[in-house]
C-alpha cells in the first residue's frame, strides 16, 4: 500500500528521524531518516557494517540514539515504552533453549509478558510461521530455517502491528526465503508494517515492497522498490538488429524513449507491458534475444555502497 501523497497525513508505523549513533570513534548511524507505513514490507539494505543492526536496535529501544528520534506507532521509543508490546522483534539470531521443544520455548518466552498461556494469536502465529508438527520437537534438532520460523512465531504470537527483523533470511535456502516472503506479505496485507534488514539485493527483491538503502551509517536512497528498481516502465531489450528495432519501437504509441546502450536497447514505456514490445518487434521480423525490466537505481545505489568502501563489521 502506498502512503497517500495528498489528504490527511497518516502516522507512520515506524519512523526514524535524524537518528545518529556513535560507538567510540565509529559513527555507526548518521542522521538517518525514513518511515515505514502500514501494509509495507520495507527492506533495510546495506553491506556489512552499514549500520542496519544499530538502526533496528534504536527502533526497538535496545539502544538510545545520540541524536534524533525513533518512533513506533507515532510514539517515541524508549526501553519499556508501551508501544513496544505491539512490536515483534527478531534480532541477533535465534536464541532458544535447545533441549526444549519449540512450543515449550514459545511458552517460556511468553511467560515474560505475565499474561496467561496461550496467547490468543498463537494459532495464527504458528500457521504463519509454518513449522507444522515440528513445533513439538526439540529445538536442538531444528535447522537454521526452522529456528528462524520459531523466531517468527515468537514475534507474531504477540499479535504485533510492527515487525522488525534483523537479517531473517540468514541461513535460509531459496525455498525458505520464498516462504518467508509469503508470510511477511500476508502479515503486511493484514495492516502491519514490516522492516527487514538484509545485505543482499537479490533477497530483498523477493521480500520487500519498499527499501531503505544505507551505507556507512547514512541514507543512500529510499522508496518503493519498483521506483528504486527503475520501475516497470523501463526495459532492456536485446535484438538481432538494433537499427530496425529502434525504428519499430519508436513507432509504437506509448513508447517514450529508445536508446542504444551497449549491445542492447533501453526502452521507456510507462503504460506498456514487455509482451507489447516483443510482439511488435517479432511481427516486424526483428529477432528478440532477451527482455528484462531495467533495474538501474537500486543497482546504482549498491554500486555507490561498494565504492563507498563498505566496512566489514567485526562484532
Ligand atoms: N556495540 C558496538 N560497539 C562498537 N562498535 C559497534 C557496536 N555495534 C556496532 N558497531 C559498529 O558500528 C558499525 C555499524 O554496525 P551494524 O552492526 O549496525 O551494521 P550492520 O549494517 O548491521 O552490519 P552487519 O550486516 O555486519 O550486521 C560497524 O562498524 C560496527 O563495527
Amino acid at each position: 500500500m502506498e502512503p497517500p501523497t495528498t489528504g490527511t497525513p497518516v502516522t507512520p508505523m515506524i519512523r526514524a528521524s535524524e537518528l545518529s549513533k556513535r560507538y567510540g570513534r565509529r559513527q555507526a548511524v548518521r542522521e538517518l531518516s525514513f518511515t515505514v507505513e502500514t501494509g509495507q514490507v520495507c527492506a533495510l539494505l546495506g553491506p556489512n557494517g552499514a549500520g542496519k543492526t544499530s538502526t533496528i536496535r534504536m527502533l526497538v529501544g535496545l539502544s538510545a540514539p545520540d541524536a534524533g528520534t525513533a518512533s513506533i506507532l507515532g510514539e517515541p521509543v524508549g526501553l519499556g515504552a508501551s508501544e513496544l508490546s505491539r512490536v515483534g522483534v527478531l534480532i541477533d539470531g535465534p536464541a532458544f533453549v535447545p533441549h526444549m521443544t519449540g512450543m515449550a520455548n514459545l511458552k517460556l518466552l511468553w511467560s515474560a509478558t505475565r499474561r496467561s498461556w496461550p496467547p490468543p494469536e498463537l494459532d495464527d502465529a504458528l500457521e504463519l510461521a509454518g513449522l507444522g508438527a515440528a513445533i513439538d520437537r526439540r529445538v536442538k534438532g531444528y535447522s537454521m530455517g526452522m529456528k528462524m520460523r520459531l523466531m517468527l512465531a515468537q514475534a507474531l504470537m504477540r499479535a504485533p502491528q510492527v515487525l522488525l527483523l534483523d537479517e531473517p533470511a540468514n541461513g535460509l535456502d531459496p525455498a525458505e526465503v520464498r516462504a518467508l516472503r509469503d508470510r511477511l506479505a500476508a502479515f503486511a496485507r493484514g495492516g502491519a508494517a514490516v522492516l527487514v534488514s538484509s545485505h543482499q539485493l537479490a533477497e530483498v527483491q523477493q521480500l520487500a515492497t519498499h527499501a531503505v538503502v544505507m551505507n556507512n551509517g547514512a541514507l543512500v536512497t529510499a522508496g518503493p522498490l519498483t521506483d528504486l528498481l527503475g520501475g516497470a516502465d523501463s526495459y532492456r531489450i536485446e535484438v538481432d538488429d538494433n537499427d530496425r528495432a529502434i525504428a519499430v519501437l519508436r513507432a509504437i504509441p506509448g513508447v517514450a524513449t529508445v536508446t542504444a546502450q551497449g549491445d542492447g536497447l533501453e526502452v521507456t514505456a510507462p503504460d506498456l507491458q514487455s509482451r507489447d514490445l516483443v510482439s511488435a518487434l517479432v511481427t516486424a521480423g526483428v529477432g528478440v534475444t532477451s527482455v528484462n525490466q531495467a533495474s538501474r537505481s537500486l543497482e546504482e545505489a549498491f554500486l555507490t555502497m561498494t565504492e563507498g568502501g563498505s566496512e566489514h563489521a567485526a562484532h
